[in-house]
């Protein structure tokens, strides 16, 4: 397996060079000789004396940017004007902004988008509430809501933190399915409050995604507010995350030629993105899944205080194997990390059976890096961008939604889950199936389309699609237009 050089950490070096004193030669030397990748370089000013040049370089990380700034410091003739972080620059200002569909460029333009004109489409829509599908956002449109409680795995680092991450979702639901997503970080942690803002925000909008919300409150606050909008409401961390693991697994295990019913599966997080994995494994004919958590594997003769857990308990770990990961781990065919970094230790990936399969999809930081585990499985996936076989929950929210949006679904069912799950597998045919490619890219072209087609079959059998069947086919084509 091919691991490429990490593309999230690359920095720009803005030096005034001495031409007496010291040469382009000279410094890319340096940079290269610490293992710096100059990817880039750009004149910006040239003088008799001196010349002023960016020079982009992709490092393996802080440290390691740090250590080629320093050497360059030294050098003579070369001044360090500043350094800046590229991943920092892009985020300048946010990432995403809102944008007109029609321009206002006069009184008659202004008297209908605004008053008196809009006044009568206010009107209209108070007669006949179903008309805001049509004459509003709504329509098109889905809240990114997070309270900043469990933010990838940087755990409860707050709302205003949390905001590049939703932000970054919003564009992902623009840029793959054509769906309107504003990020909302909500000042509150109390479970009433979080419920009681969104339904009275949810008349705005066609679907609710929640984000990073920490377990076990995410349960009780999905669930209310399934209960009680008529909006889909789909907390992404639990289903988007269980999807995609779902297709990459049936992926794998055809590859390494095993079936789920009969492989040991380690479950290592068993928070939010662990138990909707472990349900959605158990429904599609798992047997052996052990879940573990800080304090080792779950067991039934332990009594916990969290109801998921003694569900978790009650229903998973046949064989009753107790322990720390390290002694769960011995001939599992399958672990699932959505846990915390640098969980899994080499020791314990060889202890795997054979033709074993690591999912480490903690974010940033994976439980293992592909680049330890990789001499002992057969198949290595993470969560990231930057290494191949991406389980990330990017392959299922733009799609889902877009189909729950397009046939107007009351909400995202079990079926259409299992749907979405086999149309981001079958995105990658026998041919193209290798252990390097076990599910299909983020900006692979069929899987939007394919999840949203599954996605609408499938609510239309399980009954919560509200949209005439024609009529959805019809609009369909269009919603994907922009894309
Ligand atoms: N790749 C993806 O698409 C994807 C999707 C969702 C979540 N994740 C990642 O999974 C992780 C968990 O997310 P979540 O939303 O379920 O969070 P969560 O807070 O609901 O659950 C995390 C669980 O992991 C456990 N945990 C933390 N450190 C551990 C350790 N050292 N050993 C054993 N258990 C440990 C916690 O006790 C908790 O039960 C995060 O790192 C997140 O980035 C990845
Ligand atoms: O945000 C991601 O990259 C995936 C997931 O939602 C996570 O919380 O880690
Ligand atoms: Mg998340």
């Amino acid at each position: 397996m091919s691991v490429p050089k990490s593309v999230n950490h690359s920095i720009i070096l803005r030096l005034e060079i001495d031409k007496e004193i010291a040469s382009f030669g000279q410094i890319a030397t340096v940079i290269g000789g610490l293992n710096g990748d100059i990817v880039a370089i750009d004149v910006i000013n040239v003088g008799r004396e001196r010349t002023i040049r960016d020079i982009t370089v992709t490092v393996s990380g802080q440290e390691h940017s740090d250590l080629i700034v320093q050497e360059v410091k030294k050098m003579s003739g070369v001044k360090v004007i500043h350094v800046s972080d590229r991943t920092f620059l892009v985020h300048l200002g946010g990432k995403i902004e809102t944008k007109l569909k029609l321009p206002i460029k006069n009184r008659d333009d202004l008297s209908r988008v605004y008053t008196p004109g809009v006044a009568r489409i206010s009107s209209a829509i108070h007669e006949d509430e179903s008309l805001a599908y049509s004459l509003t956002i709504k329509r098109n449109t889905v809240a990114v809501v997070s309270d900043g409680s469990a933010v990838l795995g940087l755990g409860n680092i707050g709302p205003k933190a949390a905001m590049p991450v939703m932000e970054g979702k919003a564009m992902l639901f623009k840029q793959l399915s054509n769906v309107d997503a504003f990020p909302i970080c909500l000042e509150t942690q109390d479970t009433d409050e979080i419920v009681q803002t969104i339904k009275a925000m949810a008349p705005t909008f066609g679907g609710i995604n929640l984000e990073d919300i920490s377990s076990p409150r995410c349960f009780e606050i999905e669930q209310r507010l399934t209960e009680e909008l008529d909006i889909p409401v789909f907390h992404d961390d639990q289903h988007g995350t269980a999807v995609v693991i779902l297709a990459g697994l049936l992926n794998a295990l055809k590859y390494v030629g095993k079936n789920l019913r009969d492989c040991k599966i380690v479950v290592c997080g068993i928070g939010a993105a662990g138990i909707a994995c472990t349900k959605m494994l158990l429904n599609a004919g798992a047997k052996n899944v052990i879940g573990v958590d800080r304090d080792g594997a779950l067991v039934r003769s332990v009594k916990y205080e969290s109801s998921a857990w003694e569900w978790y308990a009650d229903n998973t770990n046949p064989d009753q194997e107790a322990g720390p990961l390290s002694d769960v781990i011995k001939e599992a065919d399958v672990f699932i990390g959505v846990s915390g970094p640098g969980v899994l230790k080499q020791e314990d990936v060889k202890n795997m059976a054979e033709g074993s399969i690591v999912f480490a999809m903690a974010n940033p930081t994976p439980e293992i890096t592909p680049e330890e585990a990789e001499p002992y499985v057969s198949v290595m996936a993470t969560g990231r961008s930057d290494y191949p076989n991406q389980i990330n929950n990017v392959l299922c929210f733009p799609g889902i939604f877009r189909g729950a949006l397009d046939c107007r679904a009351s909400r995202i069912t079990e079926e259409m889950k299992l749907a979405a799950a086999k149309a981001i597998a079958s995105s990658v045919t026998d041919d193209e199936l290798n252990p390097d490619y076990i599910i299909p890219g983020v900006f692979n072209e069929k899987v939007v389309e394919r999840v949203r087609k599954a996605v609408i079959e499938a609510a239309y059998e399980s009954g919560v699609a509200r949209k005439d069947q024609q009529h959805t086919r019809k609009i369909n084509t269009e919603s994907l237009e922009m894309v």
